[in-house]
């Protein structure tokens, strides 16, 4: 028997005050149209939404250290060796109508074989957008569509904070109304061999 989990969701691991502080952080920086790693111009044909970076500092050590517990929760089912957050924190913001990020995986190759797991925190109310639905590849693959409406209105839950494999297909499909916004963390290590 196969008991690999492709992710693992934590019901509102934020409380809604804390998503709302962490939406007035983002907002506050630059929000950039985004673009691949490592690729200057934005792939319109693979995503589309926009980006800024939360680095570490007294203001957000806080975000920082709830998302630590949260790695080491996970991470008791993928025993993965960390390193810790190689990167800033991802503020993503899906606010025009279509906007979306396709099939992809987070890690694996290239310049991001270090990204070993990926942790999605829901900022947004469920009830401010439509459609931009996080999705596993894997979810979509083995759900009867009861099944997958069901993991999509847990996972949409503000707060709520899905973590998984940076090997695991993922997308957001498109945007039909309002407007979503997440944060995205990546956790570093020793690359998959
Ligand atoms: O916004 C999300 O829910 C996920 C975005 C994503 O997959 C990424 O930035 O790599
Ligand atoms: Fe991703």
């Amino acid at each position: 028997m196969n008991d690999y989990r492709s992710h693992v969701t934590f019901d509102r691991a934020f409380t809604v005050r804390q998503c709302q502080r962490i939406v007035a952080l983002g907002d506050a920086l630059d929000v950039d149209t985004a673009s691949l790693s490592g690729v200057e111009v934005p792939d319109d044909g693979l995503r589309r939404s926009r980006v800024a970076w939360i680095d570490q500092t007294p203001d957000t050590a806080w975000i920082y250290d709830k998302l630590a517990a949260l790695v080491v929760q996970a991470n008791r089912t993928y025993r993965f060796d960390l390193d810790g957050f190689g990167e800033d924190l991802q503020y993503t913001v899906y606010d025009e109508p279509g906007a979306f990020y396709t099939w992809h995986q987070d890690g694996l190759v290239g310049d991001v074989a270090t990204r070993k797991l990926a942790l999605v925190v829901q900022l947004s109310p469920a009830t401010a957008y439509e459609g931009a639905d996080l999705e596993l590849f894997d979810v979509v693959a083995d759900s009867a569509p009861e099944e997958l409406a069901a993991w999509h209105g847990r996972v949409r839950v503000q707060g709520s904070v899905t973590a998984f494999p940076a090997f695991e297909y993922h997308r957001v499909t498109p945007l039909r109304a309002g407007v979503r916004r997440s944060l995205v963390v990546w956790v570093s290590g020793p690359p998959f061999r």
